[in-house]
């Protein structure tokens, strides 16, 4: 008998391990490893989806099996190599081995379950009521608590049966396309039999003719806007069997211009581009899965490096896979990449439709795609035969995901490096403390670009020191220098890119009469003010409410704005420099489908002069007509209390300044400051990245921090304040028992939002240097916990965390 080892769709502690299933006869040939499958689940009927993950002769439970009742994919959509992956992700995440498997598939092939009640074998008056006369009611999360407790009582009498069906998201785009029946001559004859004013008909049999000759098969609905055919012609013509409809399966294509058009060819290289490009060369032909870290200074060709790197992998038979930040998966770097390999690459990020998602997923699963470009989760693509793996801007926060799997980019592809012998090219101008240290010791080799190319220089920095300013004529968040600045390039018709710096604060409403600010119901946080719509709205939980015009807790009607957002600052350049066409990025201006590309691309055409925006605009932008950046706040990080907040702030504005002067014209920067002494100012302003690594280091050594320290932290929720408490502490001292002398536990504290989605937040850290059994203790912490049962308990466990607070 053959045995399925199933992973199924249950998110608990105790299902989470693979369970026997016994393969049907009808399915015995066509079950694989990496198919999912619906299988009936623990007690009653409920019925889930699941994953197989391996084959056996014989099972390991000992009563009898259950069928699984069917195949969900005709053929596997894991491979050997992902399904190793997703159980050591599951291993290192401490998160479910499902939800795992789900982050690595594309949304479209999750299964939905739907839930439903029809008349059980005691049918009462109570329930006939409830179903009004249907055959069933569907369950669901809009189902009100009353009535799912009422139905949970009528299933327990019997006058109600529980049902279970499901729901594939997984929709396959097709076309119809016109295939014609009859010979060129044969559609002569007939065209003769049609009246002189059935239009539709004779121009239908005229394109049928061209087709038949050209030998083509039109797809339909083109063939209409085109003006060709009529719909309703074609239609009536295929019952009078002149021509067939074939139903034909395709790709959403998002990129079909590109893929078709010119390819660029490959640069002639600087020398230290060179040196770089064969070191790396050579690894990708003798399969070593060596790690190089790529410090270039911005604008030094970090990415014709990638690009030849990956014709060379290419070249030599294998695939390539290419990790953006999201931010920084602009179209530009999308141009840049298709331009070079054009439909050989498949491109993956969140700007996506889910169906494209899923085709483009489909195109590199089905081998049909050589480089995969991607954000984030595009780590995980099912290619194979991967002969190098690249991380652009490798220091970048969001290559980490916050919630379950709390994995990182970067570890996802060095495990997959070694699976595949393939190198990997960690590439910044300013790399993380970790991967620079790493590079130190020799685990990493150092590559360096250390100038731009044709030896521009980098752009010269000004710091302006803010207290100063405002007594010098500045106004509304602007310096004289910066206004004077930006008036300059204005004059010049050069361009200018203004960056600001949100981390820290947001705009928010208050009352002047008593100091109210509108709190969120959910989080103990206060809500952000949003101009566009009006509104006020929790960045945590999603709840938006109308914007008060009366205080709610005086009364009084005095209420102001506060706060620097873009939308101010865009304000203050309108009244500033009424002359300056100024473009706004933010999440606001990008959250439409393409909103990101259309901004960028009217930027390109020189539609404007001044690109205002967040963080987003920072990485990656190659606009020959910058000549100057201004940072208008440079310092909101530096205030957070977070050991990364000096890196975050020297990455940041070392990564803008170098937007500046990258083409002919040089650059010039003023970055705005309130603490114009501050280290990661100052070397952000001579971007002297090497400096800056060797004193962080130093300060990080004195407060035994990362690197030269291990972090994992340990999160503890639940809807009773209490009991969260009382459980972290209960943790607490579970690990000081296990844990040798010299780890170092902060915490317990609450959560830096106490509350978050009415749940209580507790947390610690634990900083470690060797604890061979921090592993099995943090294993048995989930264990005992149940985390997922009915007890409302929610742990997470989140190894080198990225955020502290
Ligand atoms: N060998 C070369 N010859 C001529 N131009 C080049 C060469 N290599 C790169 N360039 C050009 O130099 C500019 C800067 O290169 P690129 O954008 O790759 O730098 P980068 O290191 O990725 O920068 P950043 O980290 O700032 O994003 C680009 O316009 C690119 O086309
Ligand atoms: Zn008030
Ligand atoms: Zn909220």
């Amino acid at each position: 008998m053959t045995v399925a080892k199933v992973i199924v769709d249950v998110p608990t502690m105790q299902t989470d391990r693979p369970f026997d299933y016994a393969i049907p006869q009808a399915l015995e040939a066509r079950i694989q490893p990496g198919m999912r499958v619906w299988v009936q689940f623990g007690q009653g009927k409920r019925e889930v989806s699941g994953m197989v993950v391996a084959l056996a002769d014989h099972a390991d439970f000992e009563g009898e099996l259950k069928p699984i009742i069917a195949a969900l994919d005709y053929a596997p959509v894991m491979n050997e190599e992902t399904l190793a992956l997703s159980h050591w992700l599951a291993k290192t995440t401490y998160a479910f081995w499902i939800t795992c498997i789900q982050t690595m598939l594309p949304a479209m092939l999750k299964v939905d379950t739907i839930k439903s009640v029809t008349l059980g074998s005691q049918p009462t008056a109570e329930a006939e009521a409830l179903l009004a006369g249907q055959d069933q009611l569907v369950l669901d999360s809009h189902t009100p608590a009353e009535v799912s407790a009422q139905v949970m009582r009528l299933i327990d009498q019997d006058a109600l049966t529980l049902r279970y069906a499901r729901k594939d998201r997984a929709k396959v785009k097709t076309e119809q396309v016109v295939v014609p029946l009859k010979t060129a001559a044969e559609y002569a004859t007939l065209r003769e039999g049609v009246r002189a004013n059935a239009t539709k008909q004779l121009q239908l049999i005229t394109a049928l003719r061209t087709w038949v000759n050209a030998g083509s098969q039109p797809v339909l609905a083109e063939a209409v806007k085109r003006g060709e055919v009529d719909r309703t012609a074609v239609h009536a013509a295929a019952k009078k069997g002149w021509l067939r409809l074939d139903t034909r399966e395709v790709y959403r294509a998002p990129y079909d211009d590109l893929d078709h058009g010119e390819r660029t060819q490959p640069l002639t290289l600087t020398a230290d581009q060179s040196k770089v490009v064969s070191t790396v060369d050579a690894a990708v032909r003798q399969k070593t899965p060596k790690t190089f870290l790529l410090e270039g200074v911005t604008g030094s060709g970090k990415t014709e490096v990638y690009l030849q790197v990956i014709a060379e992998a290419l070249k030599e038979g294998r695939n390539a896979m290419m990790l953006v930040p999201e931010i920084a998966l602009t179209p530009q770097m999308v141009h840049r990449v298709k331009g070079r390999f054009g439909r050989e690459v498949a491109v993956m990020h969140s700007g996506l439709s889910e169906g494209e998602k899923f085709d483009e997923w489909r195109r590199i699963q089905r081998g049909e795609a050589q480089v995969v470009v991607g954000a984030r989760s595009a780590a995980f693509a099912p290619l194979t035969n991967i002969g190098v793996f690249i991380i652009d801007e490798e220091h970048e926060t969001s290559y980490k995901q916050d919630d379950a799997p709390r994995y990182h980019a970067r570890d996802v592809v060095l495990h997959r490096a070694q699976t595949f012998g393939a190198p990997v090219i960690l590439g910044s101008a300013t790399p993380s403390l970790e991967s620079r240290a790493r590079a130190e010791k020799g685990v990493y080799t150092l590559l360096r670009l250390p100038s731009r190319i044709n030896r521009q220089p980098l752009p010269q920095v000004h710091i302006v020191d803010m207290r100063e300013a405002y007594k010098q004529g500045g106004k509304d968040d602007f310096s004289k220098a910066l206004l004077d600045a930006l008036q300059l390039r204005l004059d010049r018709h050069e361009q200018s890119v203004l960056l600001l710096n949100k981390r820290g604060f947001s705009s928010f409403v208050m009352c002047r009469e008593c100091g109210y600010r509108v709190q969120c119901p959910n989080c103990d946080i206060s809500l952000t003010l949003h101009m566009d719509t009006h509104t006020l709205r929790c960045h945590y939980c999603g709840h938006e409410e109308a914007i008060p015009t009366v205080c709610p807790s005086c009364g009084s009607r005095k209420i102001r704005y506060y706060g620097t957002g873009t939308e101010k600052v865009e304000a203050s350049l309108h009244q500033l420099l009424p002359q300056a066409r100024v473009l706004r990025m933010d999440v606001d201006t990008t959250r439409r489908k393409g909103g990101h590309e259309k901004i960028l691309a009217a930027f390109g055409a020189h539609e404007a002069d001044i690109l205002l925006g967040t963080q987003m605009i920072a990485k990656g932008l190659d606009f020959p007509d910058v000549t100057l950046v201004g940072v208008i706040n440079a310092d909101t990080g530096l205030g957070m209390p977070d050991f990364r907040a000096s890196e975050r702030t020297f990455d940041l504005l070392t990564q803008v300044s170098g937007r500046a002067g990258r083409a002919e014209k040089p650059g010039e920067v003023f970055i705005q400051t309130f603490n114009p002494d501050h280290y990661a100012i100052q070397y952000a302003q001579a971007q002297n990245y090497e400096g800056f690594f060797r004193q962080e280091m130093a300060i990080r050594h004195r407060g035994d921090y990362p690197p030269y320290y291990f972090t994992t932290k340990v999160t503890v929720s639940h809807q009773q304040e209490e009991a969260a408490a009382k459980l972290i502490y209960q943790l607490a001292k579970q690990l000081t028992d296990s844990l040798s002398p010299s780890a170092v536990l902060l915490g317990p504290t609450p959560g830096p939002i106490a509350r978050l989605k009415n749940r209580y937040i507790y947390q610690l850290v634990i900083k470690y240097k060797r604890e061979p059994r921090l592993d099995q203790t943090l294993t048995k912490i989930l264990d005992d916990t149940q985390v997922g049962t009915r007890n409302g308990y929610f742990v997470g466990i989140d190894k080198e965390p990225l955020t502290f607070i």
